[in-house]
Protein backbone atom coordinates (compact mmCIF):
# COMPACT_ATOMS: atom_id res chain seq x y z
CA UNK A 1 0.00 0.00 0.00
CA UNK A 2 2.94 2.36 -0.29
CA UNK A 3 1.71 2.69 -3.95
CA UNK A 4 4.61 1.37 -5.18
CA UNK A 5 4.46 -1.40 -8.12
CA UNK A 6 4.78 -4.86 -6.10
CA UNK A 7 7.28 -5.29 -9.62
CA UNK A 8 9.77 -2.75 -8.49
CA UNK A 9 10.91 -4.63 -5.54
CA UNK A 10 14.28 -6.56 -5.90
CA UNK A 11 13.03 -9.29 -4.32
CA UNK A 12 9.49 -9.83 -7.01
CA UNK A 13 12.34 -9.97 -10.07
CA UNK A 14 14.03 -12.70 -7.80
CA UNK A 15 11.02 -14.66 -7.69
CA UNK A 16 10.63 -14.25 -11.39
CA UNK A 17 13.75 -15.67 -11.80
CA UNK A 18 12.98 -18.59 -9.06
CA UNK A 19 10.11 -19.61 -11.41
CA UNK A 20 11.87 -19.57 -14.62
CA UNK A 21 14.98 -21.81 -13.05
CA UNK A 22 13.38 -24.02 -10.20
CA UNK A 23 9.76 -24.64 -11.88
CA UNK A 24 11.03 -28.00 -13.78
CA UNK A 25 11.93 -29.34 -10.13
CA UNK A 26 9.04 -27.81 -7.95
CA UNK A 27 7.44 -31.62 -8.36
CA UNK A 28 5.28 -32.29 -5.15
CA UNK A 29 6.14 -36.31 -5.60
CA UNK A 30 9.59 -35.34 -5.54
CA UNK A 31 10.21 -32.69 -2.92
CA UNK A 32 8.36 -34.79 -0.37
CA UNK A 33 10.02 -37.67 -1.51
CA UNK A 34 13.57 -35.10 -0.61
CA UNK A 35 12.05 -34.21 2.37
CA UNK A 36 10.37 -36.56 4.70
CA UNK A 37 9.98 -33.81 7.20
CA UNK A 38 8.00 -31.95 4.63
CA UNK A 39 4.98 -31.56 6.75
CA UNK A 40 6.92 -30.36 9.90
CA UNK A 41 8.64 -28.07 7.98
CA UNK A 42 5.26 -26.20 6.53
CA UNK A 43 2.27 -26.72 8.77
CA UNK A 44 1.38 -24.83 12.08
CA UNK A 45 -0.70 -25.22 14.41
CA UNK A 46 -2.83 -22.09 15.68
CA UNK A 47 -3.33 -21.55 19.43
CA UNK A 48 -5.19 -18.40 19.94
CA UNK A 49 -2.93 -15.82 21.83
CA UNK A 50 -6.22 -14.81 24.46
CA UNK A 51 -9.80 -15.20 24.92
CA UNK A 52 -11.33 -18.55 24.04
CA UNK A 53 -9.84 -21.55 22.93
CA UNK A 54 -8.86 -21.64 19.35
CA UNK A 55 -6.55 -24.24 17.41
CA UNK A 56 -6.01 -25.22 14.34
CA UNK A 57 -3.91 -26.59 12.11
CA UNK A 58 -2.57 -25.31 8.65
CA UNK A 59 -0.67 -27.80 6.38
CA UNK A 60 1.20 -25.81 3.41
CA UNK A 61 3.30 -28.28 2.81
CA UNK A 62 1.10 -29.38 -0.69
CA UNK A 63 2.06 -26.33 -2.08
CA UNK A 64 4.74 -25.79 -4.94
CA UNK A 65 7.44 -23.99 -2.75
CA UNK A 66 11.11 -24.64 -0.82
CA UNK A 67 12.03 -22.83 1.89
CA UNK A 68 14.17 -20.10 -0.13
CA UNK A 69 10.89 -19.37 -2.12
CA UNK A 70 8.98 -19.15 1.53
CA UNK A 71 12.03 -16.80 1.95
CA UNK A 72 11.98 -14.73 -0.96
CA UNK A 73 8.18 -14.55 -0.47
CA UNK A 74 8.72 -13.17 2.86
CA UNK A 75 11.55 -11.12 1.46
CA UNK A 76 8.93 -9.41 -0.84
CA UNK A 77 6.38 -8.93 2.63
CA UNK A 78 9.32 -7.05 3.80
CA UNK A 79 10.29 -4.89 1.04
CA UNK A 80 7.00 -3.70 0.38
CA UNK A 81 6.59 -2.82 4.51
CA UNK A 82 3.37 -5.01 5.46
CA UNK A 83 4.61 -4.71 9.16
CA UNK A 84 4.77 -0.88 9.01
CA UNK A 85 1.23 -0.64 7.00
CA UNK A 86 -0.22 -3.60 9.22
CA UNK A 87 0.62 -0.98 12.39
CA UNK A 88 -0.63 1.82 10.98
CA UNK A 89 -3.87 -0.15 10.32
CA UNK A 90 -3.94 -1.09 13.93
CA UNK A 91 -3.21 2.10 15.25
CA UNK A 92 -6.30 3.87 13.23
CA UNK A 93 -4.11 5.85 10.64
CA UNK A 94 -6.43 6.57 7.05
CA UNK A 95 -4.86 3.90 5.33
CA UNK A 96 -7.65 4.06 3.44
CA UNK A 97 -6.48 6.77 1.19
CA UNK A 98 -8.74 7.71 -1.62
CA UNK A 99 -11.62 7.95 1.35
CA UNK A 100 -9.33 9.38 3.74
CA UNK A 101 -10.75 6.84 6.48
CA UNK A 102 -9.51 4.75 8.83
CA UNK A 103 -9.60 1.09 8.53
CA UNK A 104 -10.47 -0.44 11.77
CA UNK A 105 -12.77 -3.22 11.69
CA UNK A 106 -10.29 -4.84 14.29
CA UNK A 107 -11.65 -2.24 16.72
CA UNK A 108 -14.70 -3.66 17.15
CA UNK A 109 -13.65 -6.82 18.49
CA UNK A 110 -10.98 -4.93 20.31
CA UNK A 111 -12.31 -4.94 23.97
CA UNK A 112 -10.13 -2.78 25.10
CA UNK A 113 -6.94 -4.35 24.53
CA UNK A 114 -5.23 -2.40 21.48
CA UNK A 115 -5.15 1.42 21.55
CA UNK A 116 -6.81 3.11 18.97
CA UNK A 117 -7.32 6.86 18.29
CA UNK A 118 -9.95 7.19 15.94
CA UNK A 119 -13.26 8.70 16.93
CA UNK A 120 -15.99 6.14 17.12
CA UNK A 121 -13.74 3.44 18.89
CA UNK A 122 -14.57 4.60 22.22
CA UNK A 123 -17.97 4.08 21.23
CA UNK A 124 -17.88 0.39 20.42
CA UNK A 125 -18.45 -1.08 23.89
CA UNK A 126 -21.62 1.16 24.21
CA UNK A 127 -23.03 -0.26 20.47
CA UNK A 128 -21.96 -4.28 22.20
CA UNK A 129 -24.22 -3.00 24.91
CA UNK A 130 -26.99 -2.01 22.84
CA UNK A 131 -27.32 -5.23 20.76
CA UNK A 132 -26.73 -7.45 23.79
CA UNK A 133 -29.82 -5.73 25.74
CA UNK A 134 -31.95 -5.57 22.14
CA UNK A 135 -31.47 -9.28 21.22
CA UNK A 136 -31.87 -10.46 24.59
CA UNK A 137 -35.21 -8.74 25.21
CA UNK A 138 -36.31 -10.43 21.63
CA UNK A 139 -34.76 -13.66 22.51
CA UNK A 140 -36.20 -14.03 25.53
CA UNK A 141 -40.14 -12.62 24.55
CA UNK A 142 -39.57 -9.91 26.33
CA UNK A 143 -39.38 -7.80 23.40
CA UNK A 144 -43.55 -7.57 21.88
CA UNK A 145 -44.89 -7.18 18.70
CA UNK A 146 -48.05 -4.31 18.12
CA UNK A 147 -50.75 -6.80 19.25
CA UNK A 148 -48.28 -8.28 22.17
CA UNK A 149 -46.53 -11.23 20.43
CA UNK A 150 -43.45 -12.91 20.82
CA UNK A 151 -41.23 -12.12 17.74
CA UNK A 152 -40.56 -15.25 15.78
CA UNK A 153 -39.10 -14.15 12.69
CA UNK A 154 -36.83 -11.94 11.78
CA UNK A 155 -36.01 -10.44 8.17
CA UNK A 156 -32.66 -8.40 7.64
CA UNK A 157 -32.55 -6.30 4.54
CA UNK A 158 -29.28 -5.33 3.22
CA UNK A 159 -26.97 -6.39 0.32
CA UNK A 160 -23.56 -6.74 -0.43
CA UNK A 161 -21.56 -6.83 3.15
CA UNK A 162 -24.51 -5.82 4.93
CA UNK A 163 -26.05 -9.02 3.91
CA UNK A 164 -23.31 -11.67 3.14
CA UNK A 165 -21.40 -11.41 6.49
CA UNK A 166 -24.93 -12.24 8.55
CA UNK A 167 -26.07 -15.04 6.02
CA UNK A 168 -22.52 -16.51 6.06
CA UNK A 169 -22.10 -16.62 9.78
CA UNK A 170 -25.59 -17.61 10.62
CA UNK A 171 -25.43 -20.79 8.65
CA UNK A 172 -22.16 -21.58 9.63
CA UNK A 173 -23.59 -21.58 13.53
CA UNK A 174 -26.50 -23.06 13.01
CA UNK A 175 -26.21 -25.21 15.24
CA UNK A 176 -25.77 -22.69 18.17
CA UNK A 177 -29.02 -21.01 16.93
CA UNK A 178 -32.38 -20.78 18.87
CA UNK A 179 -34.94 -22.94 17.14
CA UNK A 180 -37.75 -21.00 16.99
CA UNK A 181 -36.81 -17.82 16.04
CA UNK A 182 -36.67 -17.96 12.09
CA UNK A 183 -34.14 -15.53 10.11
CA UNK A 184 -34.61 -14.58 6.54
CA UNK A 185 -31.97 -12.21 4.60
CA UNK A 186 -33.35 -10.38 1.73
CA UNK A 187 -30.94 -8.35 -0.47
CA UNK A 188 -31.85 -8.66 -4.36
CA UNK A 189 -33.68 -5.83 -5.66
CA UNK A 190 -35.84 -9.02 -7.67
CA UNK A 191 -38.98 -8.28 -6.25
CA UNK A 192 -39.19 -12.07 -6.01
CA UNK A 193 -36.82 -12.45 -3.01
CA UNK A 194 -38.81 -9.95 -0.51
CA UNK A 195 -42.31 -11.32 -2.51
CA UNK A 196 -41.33 -15.28 -1.24
CA UNK A 197 -39.97 -13.81 1.78
CA UNK A 198 -43.27 -11.76 3.01
CA UNK A 199 -45.37 -15.10 2.03
CA UNK A 200 -43.67 -16.88 5.05
CA UNK A 201 -43.93 -14.23 7.82
CA UNK A 202 -46.33 -13.09 9.87
CA UNK A 203 -46.21 -9.05 10.42
CA UNK A 204 -47.49 -9.52 14.15
CA UNK A 205 -44.53 -11.48 14.80
CA UNK A 206 -41.94 -10.13 12.47
CA UNK A 207 -39.06 -8.48 13.21
CA UNK A 208 -37.36 -6.35 10.38
CA UNK A 209 -33.86 -5.38 10.74
CA UNK A 210 -33.01 -3.29 8.02
CA UNK A 211 -28.81 -3.29 7.38
CA UNK A 212 -27.21 -0.50 5.13
CA UNK A 213 -24.23 1.24 6.32
CA UNK A 214 -25.18 4.02 3.62
CA UNK A 215 -28.85 3.40 4.16
CA UNK A 216 -28.88 5.01 0.63
CA UNK A 217 -28.69 1.81 -1.78
CA UNK A 218 -31.20 1.33 -3.89
CA UNK A 219 -32.05 -2.19 -3.38
CA UNK A 220 -31.84 -2.12 0.61
CA UNK A 221 -34.20 0.97 0.77
CA UNK A 222 -36.62 -0.60 -2.05
CA UNK A 223 -37.24 -3.60 0.00
CA UNK A 224 -37.47 -2.10 3.00
CA UNK A 225 -39.93 0.43 1.89
CA UNK A 226 -41.67 -2.29 0.57
CA UNK A 227 -41.76 -4.29 3.74
CA UNK A 228 -43.26 -1.07 5.96
CA UNK A 229 -46.50 -1.47 2.96
CA UNK A 230 -46.51 -4.73 3.46
CA UNK A 231 -46.39 -4.34 7.69
CA UNK A 232 -48.74 -1.22 7.39
CA UNK A 233 -51.53 -3.42 5.62
CA UNK A 234 -52.18 -5.14 8.40
CA UNK A 235 -50.55 -3.09 11.35
CA UNK A 236 -52.63 0.33 10.29
CA UNK A 237 -50.56 2.70 12.73
CA UNK A 238 -47.42 4.02 11.73
CA UNK A 239 -46.53 4.12 15.48
CA UNK A 240 -46.40 0.24 15.14
CA UNK A 241 -43.14 0.40 13.35
CA UNK A 242 -40.89 1.11 16.09
CA UNK A 243 -42.00 -2.49 17.08
CA UNK A 244 -41.30 -3.74 14.16
CA UNK A 245 -38.30 -2.14 12.53
CA UNK A 246 -34.59 -1.21 13.09
CA UNK A 247 -31.86 -0.13 11.24
CA UNK A 248 -28.35 -0.72 11.28
CA UNK A 249 -26.24 2.03 9.97
CA UNK A 250 -24.04 5.02 9.93
CA UNK A 251 -26.55 7.35 8.56
CA UNK A 252 -29.02 8.75 11.20
CA UNK A 253 -30.94 11.59 9.31
CA UNK A 254 -32.22 8.92 6.55
CA UNK A 255 -32.60 6.16 9.49
CA UNK A 256 -35.20 8.73 11.21
CA UNK A 257 -36.53 9.98 8.19
CA UNK A 258 -37.35 6.69 6.67
CA UNK A 259 -39.67 5.90 9.99
CA UNK A 260 -37.42 3.84 12.43
CA UNK A 261 -36.75 5.99 16.09
CA UNK A 262 -33.55 6.64 16.84
CA UNK A 263 -33.12 4.32 19.79
CA UNK A 264 -34.15 1.50 17.46
CA UNK A 265 -30.41 2.66 15.04
CA UNK A 266 -27.68 0.95 15.73
CA UNK A 267 -24.53 2.59 15.26
CA UNK A 268 -21.05 1.68 13.51
CA UNK A 269 -18.81 4.39 11.70
CA UNK A 270 -17.16 4.88 8.43
CA UNK A 271 -14.10 3.50 9.58
CA UNK A 272 -16.05 -0.12 9.23
CA UNK A 273 -15.80 -1.30 5.27
CA UNK A 274 -19.20 -2.86 4.11
CA UNK A 275 -17.12 -6.01 3.49
CA UNK A 276 -15.82 -6.15 7.19
CA UNK A 277 -18.45 -5.18 8.93
CA UNK A 278 -20.16 -8.18 10.59
CA UNK A 279 -18.58 -7.43 13.64
CA UNK A 280 -20.20 -4.02 13.67
CA UNK A 281 -23.69 -3.29 14.41
CA UNK A 282 -24.45 -5.29 11.21
CA UNK A 283 -24.21 -8.58 13.21
CA UNK A 284 -27.25 -7.86 15.03
CA UNK A 285 -29.12 -10.80 12.96
CA UNK A 286 -25.91 -12.67 14.18
CA UNK A 287 -26.34 -11.96 17.90
CA UNK A 288 -30.53 -13.10 17.39
CA UNK A 289 -30.13 -15.78 15.88
CA UNK A 290 -26.99 -17.28 18.37
CA UNK A 291 -27.42 -15.63 20.87
CA UNK A 292 -24.96 -12.38 22.31
CA UNK A 293 -22.46 -14.54 24.34
CA UNK A 294 -21.89 -16.26 20.82
CA UNK A 295 -21.72 -13.41 19.47
CA UNK A 296 -19.37 -11.81 21.77
CA UNK A 297 -17.34 -15.32 21.59
CA UNK A 298 -16.92 -14.80 17.11
CA UNK A 299 -15.46 -11.28 18.22
CA UNK A 300 -13.09 -12.74 20.57
CA UNK A 301 -12.08 -15.47 18.18
CA UNK A 302 -11.49 -12.75 15.94
CA UNK A 303 -9.46 -10.54 18.36
CA UNK A 304 -7.18 -13.39 18.82
CA UNK A 305 -6.04 -13.54 15.34
CA UNK A 306 -5.90 -9.97 15.12
CA UNK A 307 -3.11 -10.37 18.10
CA UNK A 308 -1.48 -13.29 16.07
CA UNK A 309 -1.35 -10.74 12.75
CA UNK A 310 -0.36 -8.05 14.82
CA UNK A 311 2.41 -9.62 17.14
CA UNK A 312 3.62 -12.47 15.22
CA UNK A 313 7.08 -12.87 13.21
CA UNK A 314 6.45 -12.88 9.75
CA UNK A 315 8.09 -16.53 9.07
CA UNK A 316 5.23 -17.56 11.10
CA UNK A 317 2.29 -15.21 10.61
CA UNK A 318 -0.50 -17.52 9.42
CA UNK A 319 -2.22 -15.15 7.69
CA UNK A 320 1.38 -13.97 5.72
CA UNK A 321 1.85 -17.44 4.90
CA UNK A 322 -1.25 -17.74 3.72
CA UNK A 323 -0.78 -14.32 1.40
CA UNK A 324 2.70 -15.11 0.25
CA UNK A 325 1.72 -18.84 -1.24
CA UNK A 326 -1.58 -16.89 -2.97
CA UNK A 327 0.98 -14.44 -4.51
CA UNK A 328 3.45 -16.84 -5.83
CA UNK A 329 0.42 -18.78 -7.46
CA UNK A 330 -1.02 -15.63 -8.82
CA UNK A 331 1.89 -13.59 -9.75
CA UNK A 332 4.30 -16.20 -10.87
CA UNK A 333 2.69 -19.41 -11.86
CA UNK A 334 -0.59 -17.49 -13.63
CA UNK A 335 -3.17 -18.60 -11.55
CA UNK A 336 -6.26 -16.69 -12.17
CA UNK A 337 -8.36 -18.18 -9.27
CA UNK A 338 -8.71 -19.20 -5.89
CA UNK A 339 -10.70 -22.30 -4.31
CA UNK A 340 -12.12 -22.13 -1.25
CA UNK A 341 -13.71 -25.89 -0.24
CA UNK A 342 -14.93 -26.70 2.96
CA UNK A 343 -15.50 -30.13 4.11
CA UNK A 344 -18.31 -28.78 6.53
CA UNK A 345 -21.85 -28.31 5.13
CA UNK A 346 -21.92 -25.49 7.84
CA UNK A 347 -19.49 -23.36 5.91
CA UNK A 348 -21.68 -23.74 2.26
CA UNK A 349 -21.62 -19.77 2.12
CA UNK A 350 -17.85 -19.91 3.37
CA UNK A 351 -16.77 -19.13 -0.45
CA UNK A 352 -19.96 -16.59 -1.37
CA UNK A 353 -19.13 -14.49 1.63
CA UNK A 354 -15.27 -14.29 0.52
CA UNK A 355 -16.33 -13.49 -2.87
CA UNK A 356 -17.01 -10.05 -1.93
CA UNK A 357 -14.48 -9.98 0.98
CA UNK A 358 -11.30 -10.78 -1.27
CA UNK A 359 -12.43 -9.63 -4.61
CA UNK A 360 -14.34 -6.37 -3.61
CA UNK A 361 -11.01 -5.78 -1.47
CA UNK A 362 -8.50 -6.81 -3.89
CA UNK A 363 -10.38 -6.29 -7.71
CA UNK A 364 -8.02 -2.89 -8.55
CA UNK A 365 -5.83 -2.19 -11.24
CA UNK A 366 -4.36 1.04 -10.16
CA UNK A 367 -1.79 1.56 -7.63
CA UNK A 368 -2.61 3.83 -4.39
CA UNK A 369 -0.35 6.19 -6.53
CA UNK A 370 -2.33 6.26 -9.40
CA UNK A 371 -0.20 4.14 -11.04
CA UNK A 372 -1.45 0.83 -13.63
CA UNK A 373 0.04 -2.24 -11.79
CA UNK A 374 1.40 -4.61 -14.75
CA UNK A 375 1.04 -7.76 -12.48
CA UNK A 376 -1.68 -9.37 -11.19
CA UNK A 377 -3.82 -8.48 -8.43
CA UNK A 378 -6.75 -10.55 -6.08
CA UNK A 379 -7.55 -13.60 -7.74
CA UNK A 380 -11.43 -14.83 -8.78
CA UNK A 381 -12.33 -16.44 -5.49
CA UNK A 382 -15.15 -19.39 -5.60
CA UNK A 383 -15.96 -23.02 -4.12
CA UNK A 384 -18.46 -25.06 -2.99
CA UNK A 385 -19.03 -27.37 0.23
CA UNK A 386 -17.29 -31.04 -0.35
CA UNK A 387 -18.38 -33.48 -1.17
CA UNK A 388 -20.66 -31.76 -3.21
CA UNK A 389 -18.13 -30.15 -5.72
CA UNK A 390 -16.39 -32.99 -6.27
CA UNK A 391 -19.75 -34.44 -8.26
CA UNK A 392 -19.10 -31.04 -10.38
CA UNK A 393 -16.25 -29.23 -11.15
CA UNK A 394 -13.29 -31.07 -9.41
CA UNK A 395 -12.79 -32.68 -12.80
CA UNK A 396 -11.61 -29.90 -14.10
CA UNK A 397 -9.24 -28.99 -11.16
CA UNK A 398 -7.74 -32.55 -11.30
CA UNK A 399 -7.67 -32.88 -14.93
CA UNK A 400 -8.44 -30.02 -16.82
CA UNK A 401 -6.28 -27.15 -18.12
CA UNK A 402 -6.22 -24.68 -15.44
CA UNK A 403 -3.66 -24.43 -11.92
CA UNK A 404 -6.06 -24.01 -9.44
CA UNK A 405 -4.91 -22.99 -6.10
CA UNK A 406 -7.34 -24.35 -3.41
CA UNK A 407 -8.12 -24.21 0.28
CA UNK A 408 -9.25 -27.09 1.57
CA UNK A 409 -11.20 -26.77 5.58
CA UNK A 410 -12.77 -29.54 8.15
CA UNK A 411 -13.82 -29.95 11.42
CA UNK A 412 -12.59 -33.06 13.22
CA UNK A 413 -15.63 -33.47 15.09
CA UNK A 414 -18.92 -32.75 13.88
CA UNK A 415 -21.96 -31.17 15.24
CA UNK A 416 -24.01 -33.56 13.85
CA UNK A 417 -22.22 -37.08 14.65
CA UNK A 418 -25.87 -39.23 13.40
CA UNK A 419 -25.18 -42.82 12.96
CA UNK A 420 -21.75 -42.80 15.08
CA UNK A 421 -19.93 -40.55 12.94
CA UNK A 422 -19.89 -42.80 10.11
CA UNK A 423 -21.38 -39.60 7.83
CA UNK A 424 -18.42 -37.41 9.26
CA UNK A 425 -15.31 -40.43 9.05
CA UNK A 426 -16.57 -40.62 4.87
CA UNK A 427 -16.70 -36.85 4.82
CA UNK A 428 -13.47 -37.03 6.07
CA UNK A 429 -11.85 -39.44 4.19
CA UNK A 430 -12.11 -37.14 1.21
CA UNK A 431 -11.24 -34.46 2.49
CA UNK A 432 -7.77 -36.27 2.71
CA UNK A 433 -8.06 -38.03 -0.20
CA UNK A 434 -8.46 -34.71 -2.36
CA UNK A 435 -5.72 -33.10 -1.81
CA UNK A 436 -3.93 -36.20 -1.90
CA UNK A 437 -4.90 -36.70 -5.01
CA UNK A 438 -4.74 -33.24 -6.31
CA UNK A 439 -0.67 -33.35 -5.25
CA UNK A 440 -0.06 -36.73 -6.04
CA UNK A 441 -1.56 -38.05 -8.96
CA UNK A 442 -1.44 -41.12 -11.16
CA UNK A 443 1.14 -41.75 -13.42
CA UNK A 444 0.46 -43.52 -16.63
CA UNK A 445 2.46 -46.23 -15.84
CA UNK A 446 0.43 -46.63 -12.35
CA UNK A 447 -2.41 -46.65 -15.02
CA UNK A 448 -1.14 -49.12 -17.45
CA UNK A 449 -0.06 -51.41 -14.12
CA UNK A 450 -3.52 -50.94 -13.30
CA UNK A 451 -5.58 -51.27 -16.80
CA UNK A 452 -3.63 -54.33 -17.83
CA UNK A 453 -2.13 -54.39 -21.48
CA UNK A 454 -4.40 -54.85 -24.76
CA UNK A 455 -6.40 -51.11 -24.27
CA UNK A 456 -6.55 -48.10 -26.50
CA UNK A 457 -3.72 -45.49 -25.96
CA UNK A 458 -6.34 -42.72 -25.30
CA UNK A 459 -7.63 -44.93 -22.70
CA UNK A 460 -4.48 -45.20 -20.80
CA UNK A 461 -3.65 -41.63 -21.49
CA UNK A 462 -7.42 -40.34 -20.13
CA UNK A 463 -6.89 -41.92 -17.14
CA UNK A 464 -3.60 -40.47 -15.76
CA UNK A 465 -3.70 -37.61 -12.98
CA UNK A 466 -0.75 -35.29 -13.38
CA UNK A 467 -1.07 -34.23 -10.27
CA UNK A 468 1.58 -31.53 -8.85
CA UNK A 469 -2.21 -29.68 -7.92
CA UNK A 470 -1.42 -27.11 -4.95
CA UNK A 471 -3.07 -26.79 -1.91
CA UNK A 472 -3.45 -26.05 1.46
CA UNK A 473 -5.22 -27.64 4.47
CA UNK A 474 -6.82 -26.03 7.39
CA UNK A 475 -8.23 -28.44 9.96
CA UNK A 476 -9.93 -27.68 13.46
CA UNK A 477 -11.42 -29.34 15.99
CA UNK A 478 -14.79 -28.24 15.93
CA UNK A 479 -16.51 -25.42 14.23
CA UNK A 480 -17.59 -22.68 17.45
CA UNK A 481 -17.94 -19.54 17.25
CA UNK A 482 -14.71 -18.32 18.03
CA UNK A 483 -12.91 -20.97 15.74
CA UNK A 484 -15.19 -19.26 13.24
CA UNK A 485 -14.22 -15.91 14.16
CA UNK A 486 -10.30 -16.64 13.85
CA UNK A 487 -10.93 -17.96 10.45
CA UNK A 488 -12.48 -15.18 9.24
CA UNK A 489 -10.08 -13.13 10.52
CA UNK A 490 -7.08 -14.81 9.05
CA UNK A 491 -8.40 -14.72 5.72
CA UNK A 492 -9.41 -11.39 6.35
CA UNK A 493 -5.59 -10.25 7.14
CA UNK A 494 -4.73 -12.55 4.43
CA UNK A 495 -6.18 -10.30 2.19
CA UNK A 496 -4.88 -7.18 3.39
CA UNK A 497 -1.08 -8.41 3.49
CA UNK A 498 -1.29 -9.40 -0.12
CA UNK A 499 -3.39 -5.86 -0.73
CA UNK A 500 -0.15 -3.93 0.49
CA UNK A 501 2.03 -6.46 -1.62
CA UNK A 502 0.27 -5.50 -4.88
CA UNK A 503 0.29 -1.45 -3.84
CA UNK A 504 -3.59 -0.96 -3.63
CA UNK A 505 -6.18 0.26 -1.68
CA UNK A 506 -8.43 -3.04 -0.64
CA UNK A 507 -10.33 -0.65 1.27
CA UNK A 508 -12.29 1.69 -1.60
CA UNK A 509 -15.05 -0.17 -4.08
CA UNK A 510 -15.44 2.51 -6.93
CA UNK A 511 -15.69 0.05 -9.48
CA UNK A 512 -19.26 -0.90 -8.19
CA UNK A 513 -20.40 2.83 -8.87
CA UNK A 514 -19.99 2.75 -12.36
CA UNK A 515 -22.90 0.49 -12.83
CA UNK A 516 -25.03 1.72 -10.03
CA UNK A 517 -24.59 5.53 -12.25
CA UNK A 518 -26.04 3.75 -15.62
CA UNK A 519 -28.72 1.98 -14.14
CA UNK A 520 -30.37 4.81 -12.27
CA UNK A 521 -29.95 6.57 -16.31
CA UNK A 522 -31.92 3.67 -17.64
CA UNK A 523 -34.00 3.33 -14.98
CA UNK A 524 -35.85 7.05 -15.76
CA UNK A 525 -35.99 5.97 -19.89
CA UNK A 526 -37.77 2.65 -19.41
CA UNK A 527 -41.21 4.34 -19.76
CA UNK A 528 -41.23 4.51 -23.99
CA UNK A 529 -39.15 4.18 -26.83
CA UNK A 530 -38.56 7.43 -27.29
CA UNK A 531 -37.26 7.93 -23.86
CA UNK A 532 -34.24 5.64 -24.84
CA UNK A 533 -31.08 7.77 -25.41
CA UNK A 534 -27.68 8.47 -25.62
CA UNK A 535 -26.71 3.94 -25.66
CA UNK A 536 -25.13 2.19 -28.15
CA UNK A 537 -26.81 -0.05 -30.30
CA UNK A 538 -26.48 -3.31 -28.24
CA UNK A 539 -28.19 -1.49 -25.32
CA UNK A 540 -30.83 0.10 -27.13
CA UNK A 541 -32.19 -3.15 -28.76
CA UNK A 542 -32.03 -4.55 -25.08
CA UNK A 543 -34.30 -1.68 -23.81
CA UNK A 544 -36.66 -1.85 -26.90
CA UNK A 545 -37.32 -5.69 -26.50
CA UNK A 546 -38.02 -5.72 -22.78
CA UNK A 547 -40.67 -2.39 -23.73
CA UNK A 548 -42.26 -4.51 -26.47
CA UNK A 549 -42.27 -7.62 -24.72
CA UNK A 550 -43.77 -6.37 -20.51
CA UNK A 551 -47.05 -6.95 -19.24
CA UNK A 552 -46.79 -4.39 -16.96
O1 LIG B 1 -24.41 -1.15 3.59
P1 LIG B 1 -24.70 -0.38 2.35
O2 LIG B 1 -24.31 1.06 2.48
O3 LIG B 1 -26.16 -0.53 1.97
O4 LIG B 1 -23.83 -0.98 1.18
C1 LIG B 1 -24.00 -2.27 0.71
C2 LIG B 1 -22.94 -2.66 -0.29
O5 LIG B 1 -22.99 -1.74 -1.37
C3 LIG B 1 -22.14 -2.04 -2.46
O6 LIG B 1 -22.30 -1.10 -3.47
C4 LIG B 1 -20.70 -2.14 -2.06
O7 LIG B 1 -20.18 -0.89 -1.92
C5 LIG B 1 -20.53 -2.96 -0.78
O8 LIG B 1 -19.25 -2.77 -0.26
C6 LIG B 1 -21.53 -2.65 0.27
O9 LIG B 1 -21.39 -3.60 1.29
Amino acid sequence: MSGKLASEYPSWKKLEQIHASEQARLVLRDLFAQDPARFAHFSKEYTSPSGPDVTFLLDYSKNLITQPIVDTLLTLVREAQVEQFRDKMFAGEHINTSEDRAVLHVALRNFGDFKIAEAGADEVDGVLKHIKVFSNAVRSGEWKGYTGKTIDTIVNIGIGGSDLGPVMVTEALKAYSKRDLTAHFVSNIDGTHIAETLKLCNPETTLFIIASKTFTTQETITNAESARDWFLATAGDKAHVAKHFVALSTNTAAVTSFGIAKENMFRFWDWVGGRYSLWSAIGLSIALVIGYDNFEELLKGAHGMDEHFLKTPLEDNLPVIMAIIGIWYNDFYGAQTHALLPYDQYLHKFADYFQQGDMESNGKSVTKGGQRVNYQTGPIIWGAAGTNGQHSFYQLVHQGTKLIPADFLAPATTHNPIAHSKHHRILLSNFFAQPEALAFGKTEEEVRKELGPGQTEALYKSKVFEGNKPSNSLMFPKLTPATLGALIALYEHKIFVQGVVWGINSFDQMGVELGKALAKNILVQLGTPADVKGHDSSTTGLIHYYQKHRKE
